[in-house]
């Protein structure tokens, strides 16, 4: 495990405190300064941190594979590799590196002859040249074609977890928590929140962590009451009591909130019951159009909830108003 903690102000202003531990994802929005923080922990980029504040990028024990790999184009694979190593013996030591990932056969290869996963290949094994004890992978999903991309980033954490090595990623994109041994994300300019997946996507802390996981601001309101069980609580939103699940433990009865939710997990109800743990709400619809084979909803009151409607689910057409099933534990308080 590497505790990371880095200050900078340039070119964006970030204060970071984070524990990379086997395969570390930390999430952020498009210019949110993912890429700033990696270049920063390498030594790319003037910031005050430990670990390795004040060491040339050289001297620091990290292993860096930045967006599209920074491969030179005039060098061989293996060339590439031993870039970073002092010369003696760093051909050998090379084709040891890239035998460990898979591309003996192809260290003779430039970088315009390789598939985009071997590049990343290529760039993992010199980012493993200097014996690093942290790698840091920038967007290692986005240079790769949508049908291979799973396949390649398996094979890539499997590499990586073979040389032992606590990784922190960086993306926008959160398929990758789907591999994660822990997740963080960043939001204006501080770990918003750090945990397991599971964590993260069961009790996201505010909108910005919650809409990584599919969630939703669809409201505020203002707790009347707390619930019996430990984290659940009653919310009045539009003269409405609704039940819902607190997502912050300071939140108590009186308490203004904001109201979250992932539109995949509401049901269109049915002619049945409500079934257990459900409640259901009369939305009154105030915008519909077409896409594709679905009926997009938008602005709905009670709560605004972006919904997706497969028109044979509705097939006479955009009516004003439409009963949907919510379970409770599904409607997240957050404070305002
Ligand atoms: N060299 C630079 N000069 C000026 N501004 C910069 C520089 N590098 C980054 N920035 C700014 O700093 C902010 C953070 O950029 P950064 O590349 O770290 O974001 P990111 O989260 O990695 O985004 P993306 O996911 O789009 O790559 C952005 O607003 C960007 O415009």
């Amino acid at each position: 495990m590497v505790d990371i903690s880095y200050r900078l102000a340039e070119p964006i202003a970030l204060q970071i405190s984070l524990q990379v531990e086997g395969f570390t994802v930390l999430l952020g929005l498009s210019g949110s300064g993912k890429s700033t923080l990696l270049r920063a922990i390498a030594g790319l980029t003037a910031a005050e941190g430990e670990p390795y504040a004040g060491l040339p990028p050289h001297r620091r024990r990290v292993g860096y594979l930045p967006q599209g790999y920074a491969l030179f184009p005039h060098l061989r694979a293996w060339e590439n590799v031993a870039y970073p190593m002092p010369r003696q013996g760093a051909r050998q030591r090379a084709m040891e590196l890239l035998e460990r990932v898979g591309l003996r056969e192809l260290a003779q290869r430039y970088p315009a002859e390789l598939s985009g996963g071997q590049k990343q290949r290529v760039a993992l094994a010199r980012a493993m040249a200097r014996g690093p004890e942290i790698l840091l992978l920038d967007e290692p999903t986005s240079a790769l074609d949508v049908p291979t991309r799973d396949e390649i980033l398996a094979e890539l954490l499997r590499e990586v977890r073979d040389f032992g090595v606590p990784v922190l990623a960086v993306s926008h994109d959160p398929q990758l928590c789907l591999y994660a041994d822990r997740v963080a994300v960043l939001a204006d300019g501080v770990i918003a929140q750090e945990g397991t997946a599971q964590a993260l996507m069961e009790k996201p802390r505010n909108a910005q962590v919650g809409r990584f996981f599919g969630y939703v601001e669809v409201g505020r309101g203002r707790i009347a009451a707390l619930g019996q069980s430990a984290d659940t609580a009653e919310v009045v939103v539009d003269a409405r009591r609704l039940d819902a699940r607190l997502a912050v433990p300071s939140l108590g009865e009186g308490s203004l909130v904001r109201l979250g939710c992932r539109p995949t997990e509401v049901r269109l109800a049915g002619e049945g019951a409500i079934p257990p743990g459900y409640q259901r709400l009369e939305l009154t619809v105030r915008n519909a159009h077409r896409e594709g084979s679905f009926w997009r909803l938008d602005g709905t009151a009670p709560i605004n909830l972006p919904l997706r409607i497969p028109q044979a689910l509705w097939r006479a057409g955009p009516r004003r108003h439409l009963a949907v099933d919510i379970a409770s534990s599904e409607l997240l308080l957050w404070s305002l």
